[in-house]
């Protein structure tokens, strides 16, 4: 039977500064000096603010970091707190792993021109690229590729995208950092991490007229920062082909240049393998705590169909870890919701920050007229499934990979008994979660929060469900005190 199965494993040793702990571990920044006129304080007690300061030159024009003191502590925390107590949690939690230099995925704009680079982020609410050198949030090793980066743009003289003429060779640039490698001792991995940089080009593909400046610039990145160099901090190196006039970042063509092919991470415990397409976690380390609390997960639904590649590796490792069936389909989940939501004990959501389909928030909010229906019905879920016409569902059929053993038919009619919600969008996350509820399909059991973004308002929520109304949001019709639900 798919089923995603929740465990209670401790907590991470790579937690680094807990916000719900009174003592904080944290990398320690000295207050500012006294000014020279006044006396120096002997015994000089570090400022709470500033222990966890963002402290970066950039803060004021970057549009990337809104927050710039007690980064353990985004101040949407509390309203995230008053959230979850209106709706019956009391007990929120919240876990800060790294301050600084977490980031371990970023697309960067490249624009100015090709003597004076600009490599950044938009400033707000503009068109405006703000160079980022020292950007406190990328891992370092991110920061010292784009300073390579730079220098190679000069020299080969690149010409950055020009938005408004269409014009130039390189519109972006992803640096998605790996800590994997076991040849070094795990408290070594992290700093030592190695970057896969993908270029994105302004050319249809590797024999446009501009191919001989791409293979330029990406035989000076390996030569000064691959394996054979003083730096060794460059994973490979990939292309990305973009013409569109559009602001989406990436387009259909990939080419794999130089280094490894592979891209492999060590998260929850297991080898995932991403190809530079596939969505990837920035905060991995963070990610590695939320994936901890839970264990095995089964019945994948991706809309992205080049994460098939990345499954299909990632699956292969885990053969011989897990005894449970695994397997991945490309779908689009919003597409006939109830298809993949009966049958499964628990359900997993881990929508992109717009949150989740209202399809499939209707779907959700229907399994108790579903369960009726079901106790109602005769019909046999194997005639079913072999009257099957829908397309869709039959195209996800035929594209998807089945690792381990197939599931029973006897449970297939199953509803879930538990939701869980993964969150990066606040707004959207209330929002589900307050239709899920008022519905009375469901009640929240617990949330957790994750530092995953420090500097900016936005945080990771792990929130789990429960199917029915809560124990405590019932009408009470006896004095008698009932089991909280398992
Ligand atoms: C926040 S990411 C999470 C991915 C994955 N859980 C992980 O952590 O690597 C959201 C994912 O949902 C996928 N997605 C977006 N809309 C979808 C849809 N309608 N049906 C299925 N997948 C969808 C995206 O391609 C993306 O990979």
């Amino acid at each position: 039977m798919p089923r995603f199965l929740l465990s209670t494993l401790p907590p991470s040793p790579l937690i680094t500064c807990h916000a719900s702990s009174g003592t904080l571990r944290t990398r320690h920044i000295p207050p500012p000096s006294p000014p020279p006129s006044l006396p120096p304080n002997p015994n000089p007690t570090p400022l709470p603010s500033l222990t966890c300061a963002l402290q970066c030159s950039h803060f004021q024009s970057c549009s990337g970091c809104t927050q710039e003191l007690n980064l353990h502590r985004p101040t949407i925390l509390d309203e995230a707190t008053e959230f979850f107590k209106s709706i019956g949690v009391s007990k929120f939690t919240f876990d800060s792993c790294k301050l600084w230099g977490w980031r371990c995925r970023a697309k960067l704009a490249v624009r100015g021109s090709a003597k004076s680079p600009l490599i950044g982020l938009y400033e707000e609410g503009t068109h405006n690229v703000v160079d980022i050198p020292h950007c406190k949030a990328h891992h370092p090793n991110i920061n010292a590729a784009v300073e390579l980066l730079r220098q190679g743009i000069v020299e080969l003289n690149v010409e950055p995208y020009d938005e408004d003429q269409g014009t130039g060779d390189l519109r972006y640039v992803q640096m998605a950092v790996t800590t994997y490698n076991t040849s070094l001792r795990a408290s070594e991995r992290y700093r030592n991490g190695k970057v896969q940089v993908a270029l994105v080009w302004n050319s249809r593909n590797e024999n446009s007229y501009n191919s001989d400046k791409l293979n330029a610039l990406a035989n000076f990145l390996w030569r000064n920062g691959g394996p054979k160099s003083n730096l060794h901090l460059v994973h490979s190196v990939w292309a990305n082909f973009q013409t569109s006039s559009n602001n989406i970042i990436f387009g259909n063509r990939w080419r794999h240049l130089l280094g490894e092919k592979d891209f492999w991470e060590h998260v929850g415990g297991i080898d995932i393998s991403l190809a530079p397409s596939s969505f990837g976690q920035a905060n991995t380390r963070a990610f590695d705590v939320l994936l901890r609390k839970l264990q095995k997960s089964v019945r994948c639904i991706e809309i992205n169909k080049e994460s098939k590649v990345s499954f299909e590796k990632t699956a292969d490792r885990l053969l011989h870890i897990i005894e449970s069936s695994i397997s991945w389909h490309h779908a689009d989940a919003s597409k006939e919701p109830r298809s993949w939501i009966v049958g499964s004990d628990v359900i997993v959501v881990d929508p992109p920050r717009k949150g989740l389909d209202p399809s499939l928030v209707d779907a959700l909010q229907s399994i108790p007229r579903m369960e009726l229906k079901a106790k109602s019905s005769f019909e046999s879920p194997r005639s079913k499934d072999k009257d099957e016409k829908r397309p869709w569902i039959l195209r996800a059929r035929e594209d998807s990979v089945q690792i381990g053993s197939k599931t029973t038919s006897d449970d297939s009619e199953a509803l879930p008994e538990t939701l869980i919600y993964i969150s990066c969008g606040w707004e959207s996350f209330k929002e589900d979660c307050n239709s899920l509820l008022s519905s009375k399909a469901w009640h929240l059991e617990k949330a957790h929060g994750y530092n995953f973004f420090p500097g900016t308002q936005s945080i990771e929520v792990l929130a789990v469900f429960k199917r029915g109304q809560g124990v405590g949001l019932k009408k009470k019709k006896s004095g008698k005190k009932k089991k909280k639900p398992l």
